[in-house]
């Protein structure tokens, strides 16, 4: 039989001596081996002397910050695992510390129930085998390797080896490893969803659960319970208590997906349940803690959404701890034939179908395409084309695709305009009128069509004196 492996090692770094004891025999009682230091200096001989599996660190220590300690670690290429505690509502504290690489953030006092997860979750690491007594999490699965060079089968899922591409997968093979919020931003259809669950698939929360939520899908008045959950009778029709995506997510990654969208009223709660890790479901009384890593992402500029004061800035800065940017397809036109033959592969096998090869031509006329809706418009695009051929050479029917985006310029004006206000407001109230028109002058339709808020419709409207037949009268209250 072979020798049962050692429980982790940990640094415990606090000059407090209660607190440190507090800590360690919280540790101690989990079966890990504790190790502790009252200053930073003490802290770095403890760390030059061997390696820990993880370092708690303070912030504030007679000699120092307890950031320099993780700069050093993280300069020194070492391995253990750092969680940063920081005082109470400091929030500069917290996103300069997973900025700078910490693994995860603890807010004082330290709730010890949160202490021991946030620990559990530091010291997972890939495929470690359980030390004889098992500490939370055993159910999990080992993640996926992922490989810091990009192999790794969540990473082989983003389609694409241009450099664009290989920058998007280095960068989320490194944040993988960590709890620090994601803000992933790109274009409509640019794989923003792919990229969240590959951080998801790459992380040690590789096996919990993966909930993707589309923001600007939910209707307003069901926002909180949605995300929270809700006790039985909270509400008119609620026969029984529900889980809210927060609860769904624990252990996991929560995908909020077109957070731009998001109200904000329902924006100062999202914030809350971050900073607290807690939720309240609607009509109870007591809070649920809730470990989950939050991934979000946006096709909107946030930063310009903050100056607008339609996003909070302190939530912006609690999201966007780090980004990725997920170029658009114009700029990474090299991923074509790759993202052709995996697609194609995808689509034949989903119709059961052999897969149908594409010609040379074909694919250089796709390559001409602006394909301003991105992956997605080329994935729609030989959706049509795999229905419509009947050989199996495939045959691309190039009509624009009527849920793409506009390119921008095009089909612009060919000269520069005169007064270039003038033209965008015409191009604004041609297209709001369309819209208007189409949905039989439903100003709720119409904005969600258009990807606005009631609001913003309103303000447009009546900013270019937009009128509507029986006008107010038609207006809908919602
Ligand atoms: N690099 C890629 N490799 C393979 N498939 C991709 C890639 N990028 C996107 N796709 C596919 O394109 C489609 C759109 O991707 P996804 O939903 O992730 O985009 P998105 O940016 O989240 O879109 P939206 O902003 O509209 O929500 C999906 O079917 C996805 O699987």
């Amino acid at each position: 039989m072979s020798a049962p492996a050692q429980p982790p090692q940990i640094l415990v770094v606090d000059d407090e001596p209660d607190l440190r004891t507090l800590y360690e025999l919280t540790l101690l009682r989990e079966g890990y081996r504790v190790d502790a230091a009252g200053s930073l200096a003490e802290a770095w001989q403890r760390l030059e002397a061997q390696r820990f599996d993880a370092v708690i660190t303070d912030m504030r220590l007679p000699d120092g910050l307890g950031l320099e300690l993780l700069q050093r670690v993280a300069g020194q290429q070492r391995s253990e695992r750092c969680i940063v505690m920081t005082a109470y509502g400091s929030a500069e504290n917290a996103v300069e510390a997973l900025k700078a690489g910490a693994f995860d953030y603890l807010t004082k006092p330290v709730d010890l129930k949160q202490f021991r997860s946030v620990v559990a979750s530091a010291i997972q690491r890939d495929a470690t085998p359980p030390w004889p007594r098992a500490v939370g999490g055993a159910q999990r699965q080992p993640p996926p390797a992922a490989g810091a060079t990009g192999g790794g089968p969540a990473l082989q899922r983003l389609v694409g080896e241009s450099a664009a591409m290989r920058q998007v997968k280095e960068r989320v093979a490194k944040v993988a490893r960590s709890m620090a919020p994601v803000l992933v931003r790109g274009e409509s259809g640019t794989g923003k969803e792919l990229v969240a669950r590959a951080i998801h698939d790459c992380s040690h929360r590789a096996g919990g659960p993966f909930i993707a939520v589309n923001c600007s899908a939910i209707p307003e008045s069901l926002l909180e319970a949605e995300f929270f959950g809700a006790r039985k009778g909270s509400y008119t029709g609620s026969h029984q208590d529900r889980e809210g995506y927060f609860q769904a997510a624990r252990d996991g990654t929560l995908f909020l997906d077109e957070i731009g969208d998001l109200p904000l009223p329902m924006q100062s709660k999202l914030l809350r349940a971050i900073q607290e890790r807690r939720v309240r479901p609607l009509g109870s009384t007591q809070e649920d803690a809730v470990d989950v890593r939050i991934v979000s992402a946006t096709h909107k500029d946030l930063a310009a959404e903050v100056r607008a004061e339609r996003f909070r800035q302190d939530l912006f800065y609690r999201l966007n701890v780090i980004e990725i940017v997920v170029p658009p397809l114009r700029e990474r036109r090299d991923d074509l034939p790759a993202l052709c033959e995996a697609l194609l592969a995808r689509i034949a096998q989903e119709s059961q179908l052999p897969v149908p090869s594409l010609s040379a031509e074909c694919l250089q006329r796709l390559a001409e395409q602006p394909l301003a809706g991105n992956v997605r418009e080329l994935e729609n695009l030989l959706h049509r084309a795999v229905a419509l051929s009947d050989g199996e050479q495939l045959h691309v029917d190039f009509e624009p695709d009527p849920d793409a985006p506009p390119q921008a310029g095009e089909p612009g004006p060919p000269a520069v305009p005169a007064d270039l206000q003038a033209w965008l407001d015409q191009q604004e109230r041609e297209i709001l009128v369309k819209a208007l028109q189409d949905s039989g002058f439903n100003r709720t339709a119409a904005a969600q069509r258009l990807g606005l808020s009631l609001r913003q419709i309103r303000y447009r409207i009546a900013r270019l004196a937009i009128t509507a037949p029986g006008d107010e009268a038609n207006d809908d209250p919602t």
